[in-house]
């Protein structure tokens, strides 16, 4: 069963265009994670799906309707990357208002133990760190129950322990029967907690797979030298560029280029391999995989 689907989606600010013709579909019980740069489109899908805006032209849908109706979104929960809590209530009381909104909300013990805020429960929001305030806010996406759960970097900021026990709360939920649509910068992330991965960059659906064939795909080295020639035209170069007598190399074989640059007696100086940026393997895959469609999963 879909829960949340979006059919042939284009969303513009102005002459920026944030989405481009996407189509996402999500389904019950699944843990999916959207994963892409700056600016790739992100939240502004999770935001056409939970009803926060309206797409210029396509359809969204949420839990069968329209997400910007009530009725729609009454078994939703959602936390936006950027959440202000009432800084001089107590988490406590945090929950008990939000609990307040829906019928059979989850206990306030149970919500604050799966999250590991128990001991938060009498600290004013206002004074809690960065990283305890952003599990506040995620931990808040569940008290109603929700059937689906979109979280917009649930843990930017956190320390590795944060991490794991929002994490943790996540899994449960997932285990349960829940729905998850996470974004995340990171395939690390999303690796640790799903097993779909939809790839966004500038605005479009590069890849919809399994972590693990996107790994493949953004498993781009880059292989720096100092050489003062030019380079001898050399296969599997996805990318390159000159800092002075510096030279960047991108390929998705770092050890046949190595290979390759002595088999030439390219009299190079400095070699340094290291796996890519995410933003840099982006780059590479919008590059070289026109149309983009061609990668996605076949629905
Ligand atoms: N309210 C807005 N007004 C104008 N432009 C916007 C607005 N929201 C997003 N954009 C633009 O739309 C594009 C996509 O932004 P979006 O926030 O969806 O990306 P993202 O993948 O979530 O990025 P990040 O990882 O940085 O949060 C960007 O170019 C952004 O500047």
């Amino acid at each position: 069963m879909i829960l949340a689907r979006a059919l042939d989606v284009t969303r513009r600010y102005g002459d920026n265009l944030a989405l481009d013709s996407v189509t996402f579909e999500v389904e019950s019980g699944e843990l999916v994670g959207l994963l892409g740069p700056n600016g790739a489109g992100k939240s502004t899908l999770v935001n056409l799906l939970t009803g926060i805006r309206r797409p210029t032209s396509g359809t969204v849908e949420l839990l069968g309707g329209d997400p910007r109706l009530p009725q729609s979104r009454r078994h939703l929960g959602v936390t936006p990357q950027e959440t202000g809590l009432p800084g001089s209530l107590r988490v406590g009381e945090v929950v008990d208002f939000v609990s307040a909104h829906y019928d059979k909300p989850l206990p306030k013990a149970e919500l604050l133990d799966r999250f590991g805020l128990t001991e938060l429960v009498r600290r004013q929001t206002g004074g809690l760190s960065g990283g305890e305030k952003r599990r506040v806010a995620v931990a808040l996406a569940f008290v109603g129950r929700p059937r689906i759960v979109f979280l917009d970097e649930p843990t930017t900021g956190l320390d590795v322990q944060a991490r794991r026990f929002l994490w943790d709360g996540i899994r449960a939920f997932q285990a349960e029967g829940g729905t998850v649509v996470l974004t995340s910068h990171y395939l690390e992330e999303i690796e640790a907690l799903a097993r779909r991965v939809v790839v966004i960059g500038g605005g479009r659906v590069l890849a919809d797979d399994t972590v693990d064939a996107v790994r493949g795909l953004v498993a781009v080295h880059r292989v720096s030298l100092s050489l003062a020639d030019s380079l001898p035209d050399l296969p599997g170069i996805a990318g390159a560029e000159r800092d002075g007598d510096r030279l960047h190399l991108l390929t998705a074989d770092a050890d046949r280029l190595v290979r390759d640059l002595v088999a030439y007696e390219v009299p190079f100086k400095d070699l340094e391999v290291r796996p890519t940026s995410l933003e840099e393997a982006f780059l590479t895959i919008t590059e070289d995989r026109a149309p983009a469609t061609a990668i996605a999963r076949a629905a």
